[in-house]
């Protein structure tokens, strides 16, 4: 059972993420603020016409529709999820993968409807990817400025790849004559392989759970309807030399709607080797160097399991 207390938030208004300033461009804006919001919040029009408008439409399809959603065998994470073994019931998500740029926005959209215009669900879905996405590039440099080693920044950035989920979790059925139903996983307990997720939740149907470090379960209940979550992944801890923890987490959903989010995860192209100055005495080396693609290849290979990946992989 998760508690209700609130995650670290951030304030974003005002600041304008593709032009920090000198210094701590960022630390103007208190941690403690009761809001997440970037510079361009997507306004209650654009996310109506992207979770009502595109998200519902996309995962409302037939099931051969959505399986053609796929960047071949060896990258399941990229395309579609859903009614496969080792993913939960009740859960379904598409992907745009690798660049979410406007071409290749349209190109999905026109895969999953062939004869049909696409503009609108091309630009809302776009729209929402690139916000998404410049809130990933202001927090990823947010971290390297904390750390001191922004120099890190332009290269990894640089090298960055997305991959954009838009996902649906079906309510539980009731269970009993009421029509009253006890909430159940959608998404099983796991870490990110990313440096930097990015979740944007439709509405008020709550259901992301994350666990702190004394393994309390904490359940995310935006602060305003613009509030976004950013979360560490594993290959962010593996790049700061275990420095920043990349949370367990897990979808749980209860009630009688279903529950859409958006995803953004933040895939490094380059080879993640914690910079020289997150290594010393102190700090000695905690994981191997590696790619991103063997990680996710190895996380595949483990499946879902509580378990932690990254030392298992490359740990030192
Ligand atoms: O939908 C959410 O809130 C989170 C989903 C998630 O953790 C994931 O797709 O890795
Ligand atoms: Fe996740």
């Amino acid at each position: 059972m998760a508690t209700e207390a609130r995650l670290p938030c951030i304030n974003f208004t005002g600041v304008d993420p593709s032009s920090p300033g000198a210094g701590r461009w960022w630390t103007r804006w208190p941690r403690s603020a009761a809001s997440t919001r970037t510079t361009r919040a997507l306004s209650p029009d654009l996310r109506a016409a992207f979770f009502d408008g595109a998200v519902k439409n996309l995962l409302a399809l037939p099931a051969d529709a959505k399986r053609c959603n796929t960047y071949g065998r060896d990258k399941p994470l990229f395309g579609y999820l859903g009614a496969t073994p080792g993913v939960s019931s009740g859960y379904e998500s598409l992907a745009i993968s690798e660049r979410v740029e406007p071409e290749r926005v349209r190109a999905f959209a026109n895969l999953m409807w062939p004869d049909a215009d696409n503009a609108g669900f091309s630009e809302a879905v776009h729209g929402a990817a690139r916000w998404m996405a410049e809130l990933e590039e202001a927090v990823q440099r947010m971290v390297m400025e904390e750390l001191g080693v922004c120099r890190c920044h332009g290269a990894m950035s640089e090298s960055m790849r997305h991959v954009f989920r838009m996902s649906q979790y079906m309510p539980p059925i009731s269970d009993d004559t009421e029509g009253r139903s006890k909430e159940v996983i959608r998404h099983g307990t796991h870490q990110d392989c990313s440096m930097l997720t990015v979740i944007c939740q439709h509405g008020e149907v709550d259901g992301l759970e994350v666990q702190t470090s004394d393994g309390e379960w904490v359940r995310f209940r935006p602060s305003s309807p613009a509030s976004l979550v950013v979360m560490a992944g594993n290959e962010l801890r593996a790049w700061t030399n275990d420095r920043v923890r990349a949370p367990f987490h897990r979808v749980a959903v209860g009630g009688d709607v279903a529950r859409y989010s958006a995803i953004l995860f933040a895939l490094p192209g380059l080879r993640i080797q914690a910079p020289d100055e997150l290594v010393d005495d102190e700090h000695p080396p905690r994981f191997k160097p590696h790619c991103n693609d063997d990680f996710m290849r190895f996380c595949i290979a483990q499946g879902a399991r509580h378990e932690d990946k990254l030392r298992d992989f490359r740990g030192v």
